[in-house]
């Protein structure tokens, strides 16, 4: 499909024509505003990124989450840059885990880290508690000054939070999705987005997947096909930083 389809059949960027950007992408590229854009770093938290974290002791190979953190990190500084707003996201419940749900919860029986707790009772209370190590963003990535953080309790960052009237508010549309499960949380993310008719894309060279290299193939052709649009940190980076600077409005202020 041609680019100029996407404008088209998708929907009309708000504001000047100017400041809409061309992201190269698969299946096709994507015009888009960024001003109604926002950056989402999924759960990348020691859980998911660090040596000794959850995934790692429930037995998931974490060996590609430096190189996903850096360039998490490359993202995240290019859109503070560009005025593109950086939400985390970040995953786990209270230190009783009421939030996790008991066995009246399909979450009871399919979280790895509550089934690894349960296996490894001295790890009880220790994964993705408020509060303790496992929980905590990996330091590379701490938000910052005008960042936003948007707890979450299950997969979807859109299940029970407030992020898709946060969204709303500020005239979002498009979602550019990083971090850690690319098959899981990044994925349940970017479906329910979809759904709720933001357009989503993924940096795919700053997800890490939660099981074997297929589940990352699978999930960037699932989101390629069906759900949103796949992209790379250099193209996402490389775009929005050659935005011509916004021209002053007859209603800012001096
Ligand atoms: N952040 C995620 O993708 N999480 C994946 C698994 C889990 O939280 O158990």
């Amino acid at each position: 499909m041609a680019e100029a389809e996407i404008a088209v059949s998708g929907y009309a960027p708000a504001g000047p024509e100017g400041a809409a950007v061309t992201l190269p992408a698969r299946p096709e590229p994507l015009r888009l505003n960024p001003s109604e854009t926002a950056v989402i770093v999924v759960d990348m938290q020691n859980a998911y990124a660090s040596e000794g974290g959850y995934l790692d002791i429930a037995g998931f190979d974490i060996s590609g989450a430096k190189s996903v953190i850096a360039n998490i990190r490359t993202t995240i500084e290019a859109a503070r840059a560009a005025g593109i707003p950086v939400i985390f996201f970040q995953n786990g419940w209270d230190r009783n885990y009421a939030e996790a749900g008991g066995p009246g919860s399909p979450n009871y029986y399919k979280s790895n880290a509550l089934k690894t707790m349960r296996k490894r009772p001295e790890l009880a209370g220790s994964l993705l508690s408020k509060g303790g190590w496992d929980y905590a963003l990996v330091d590379e990535l701490a938000p910052q000054e005008g960042d936003f953080l948007i707890p979450k309790i299950r997969y979807s960052g859109f299940f029970n939070t407030g992020i898709d009237s946060f969204l709303r508010a500020r005239g979002i549309r498009n979602l550019v999705f990083v971090g850690i499960a690319t098959n899981v949380c990044v994925e349940s993310s970017l479906r329910d987005a979809f759904h709720l008719e933001y357009f989503g894309v993924v940096l795919e060279d700053a997800t890490h997947q939660a099981g074997p290299p297929f589940a990352q193939q699978a999930a960037i052709y699932n989101i390629e096909t069906f759900f949103g649009w796949v992209s790379t940190v250099a193209d996402f980076c490389g775009t929005i930083s050659q935005r011509p600077p916004a021209e002053a409005s007859p209603t800012d202020k001096a």
